[in-house]
């Protein structure tokens, strides 16, 4: 029979999907306020193992710069029998968990019964997934994602992903304004999550707010668009004051790189030729776009000598830029988004506008062969990690763009299926092991945003953000089971091996037997620290740039 509060859960789970967010949200807050105060059981200080000396241990800071950042009782857990992977290392171990945090992973752990044990002989224990790049709750191309915080963040949980990366957009270019924003858009969070932040125009006041960001508010990343002209676009001079200003900073600066400019040609030439629904989408905007810009991106931050990071990279021509810059030693960082691994553009010729628009995204879905090559490109550490850039529409507001693909609100679910697509199409097919699966699903994107060990890693001291994976098992993906409140879901249909079967977030056991157990509230905010590994030695390169160039050379007056 469940517990009250797995029940009191369910019932959040159901109010929420339902899309009567207004009235729920008043039930809900009252109703977790009640769980705190009612349902949860105090933890025992009887067990053989503390937490308390590997919790202090790592000293992380608790301040939440507003966002929220809840912490009631965890369960103690223990995690038994299972092959415990880290990105270096796996091993037959048991993982005791408390107080939300990874105690001791070593095999045979005794505990008295006021633990809950978790078997999961024949399976890998796993850190849990980080998504580097979401887009929850974003007003975009006049319309608003259709998953929030809560619903994106509960799909996730669903598919073993238990922290995420989200883009603050700044409203009318204020960085402060779009902050503010999001800690409302948050504040029902049930997942761990950090905050990438969007530049979108450039002035002193950009400049002094970059640095309230990073000294004041944990956000270590910046996203510079080269791509939606008239929105979010910036010109290269731009980039260049954004670049100069991350690298001052120790933060990192990330690209969303196509060439505006001539996409908003090739959108003109494709509407003048009458080809107006979804296909002329992927025809306005053909790789060679998105290769120039990812070119250019990184002659730039080359330049400047700043670490850079290419998001959604999704063709060949982008990820020969990245593997020709990695070659010359520069430190930049190419993520593939799931859908470019494993979807193409096919689709985008379904004659049904419904289908089709589904698969509108930026950069836009390659020929097959493209995605081949990326999978090849992270088999080889050419691409680092993968995110999903889930921006969810829902077929209503997809059809804002039925007469004009220019309309078509851009952007793919993923949130809930990364894991396991990557896992049946990349370790299941035999391209890379289980120990590299950890590392590009979730190690990596600690270690790049400056996280790591606390993110990233079943080790002791690390957060309790953990998934049982049954290799053995299989799933499904489809709209009508799926946790997103899209309607759609472009992976529909599709079968493979290898099922999250438990995930454990902050400690708490949130996904189980195919139930949700999520609490809104309980998602903490977590501060991303400025001047990670990236940025190691840069100003050494730079001392050794400036003392190979010569002194200025002196020349008598001109005489003519
Ligand atoms: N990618 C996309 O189509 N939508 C989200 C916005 C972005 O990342 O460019
Ligand atoms: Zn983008
Ligand atoms: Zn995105």
């Amino acid at each position: 029979m469940a517990e009250p509060q797995q029940l009191q859960s369910r019932l959040l789970w159901r109010i929420f999907n339902r899309r009567s967010v207004t009235v729920a949200a008043v039930l809900v807050r009252l109703l977790s306020t009640l769980s705190l105060l009612f349902l949860i059981s105090p933890i025992s200080e009887s067990n053989h193992i503390t937490s308390e000396s590997y919790y202090n241990g790592l000293g992380y800071g608790d301040s939440d710069c507003g966002m929220s950042s809840s912490s009631s009782s965890w369960p103690k857990l223990l995690i038994r029998g299972g092959t415990v992977v880290n990105a270096h290392h796996q091993e037959v171990a048991d993982v005791y968990v408390e107080d939300g945090i990874v105690v001791s992973v070593k095999p045979n752990i005794q505990v008295h019964d006021d633990v809950t044990v978790i078997d999961a002989t024949g399976k890998y224990v796993m850190p849990g997934g980080i998504d580097p790049h979401t887009h929850l709750a974003m007003e975009f191309m006049g319309t608003v994602t259709v998953d929030d915080f809560f619903s994106g963040q509960a799909a996730a949980l669903a598919g073993g992903t238990t922290m995420h990366i989200d883009f603050v957009i700044p409203v009318n270019g204020s960085l402060t304004a779009g902050f503010e924003a999001y800690k409302v858009k948050a504040k029902d969070s049930c997942m761990d999550y950090g905050l990438h932040m969007a530049i979108t125009k450039w002035d002193e006041s950009v400049a002094r707010d970059m640095e309230v960001m990073v000294k004041e508010r944990g956000i270590n990343s910046f996203k510079f668009f080269l791509a939606y002209k008239d929105a979010l676009m910036i010109s290269d001079e731009l980039f260049l004051q954004g670049l100069k200003k991350c690298k001052s900073l120790g933060a990192l600066a990330m690209v969303h790189a196509e060439n505006g400019d001539a996409v908003a040609e090739g959108q003109k030439r494709m509407m003048e030729l009458g080809i107006t629904g979804p296909e002329g989408h992927a025809l306005s905007r053909p790789p060679e776009l998105e290769g120039e810009a990812t070119g250019r991106a990184i002659h730039l931050a080359g330049f400047v000598n700043t670490p850079l990071y290419v998001v959604h990279v999704m063709s060949i021509d982008a990820l020969d830029e990245i593997a020709k810059a990695k070659r010359s030693g520069q430190r930049v960082i190419g993520e593939p988004v799931i859908s470019g691994l494993v979807l193409d553009d096919s689709k985008l010729w379904d004659p049904d506008f419904t289908t089709a628009s589904m698969y509108v995204m930026s950069p836009p879905l390659r020929k097959s062969g493209h995605n081949r090559a990326l999978q090849a490109a992270l088999t080889t550490g050419v691409l680092q990690l993968v995110g999903t850039d889930h921006c969810t529409f829902n077929s209503t507001q997809k059809a804002l763009g039925i007469d004009d693909f220019r309309k078509i609100p851009n952007g793919v679910n993923g949130i809930e299926e990364r894991m396991h697509l990557l896992w049946d199409s990349m370790v299941e097919s035999g391209m890379i092991s289980v120990t590299d699966y950890v590392r590009i699903t979730s190690t990596e994107c600690a270690r790049i945003f400056n996280i790591y060990p606390r993110k990233g890693a079943i080790l002791a001291g690390s957060d309790a953000d953990i998934i049982v994976l049954n290799p053995n098992s299989t799933f499904e993906l489809s709209a009508t089971s799926h946790h997103s409140r899209s309607d759609t879901n472009v992976y529909e249909g599709r079968t493979g091996k290898g099922k999250v079967e438990v995930t454990i977030a902050g400690g708490r056991v949130v996904w189980r037997h195919g139930e949700l157990n999520v609490v809104p509230g309980s998602g903490r905010y977590i501060e991303m620290p400025p001047f990670g590994h990236l940025f190691d030695g840069i100003d050494k390169a730079d001392a050794s740039y400036l003392s190979s160039l010569h002194a200025p050379v002196k020349r008598g007056k001109v005489t003519t």
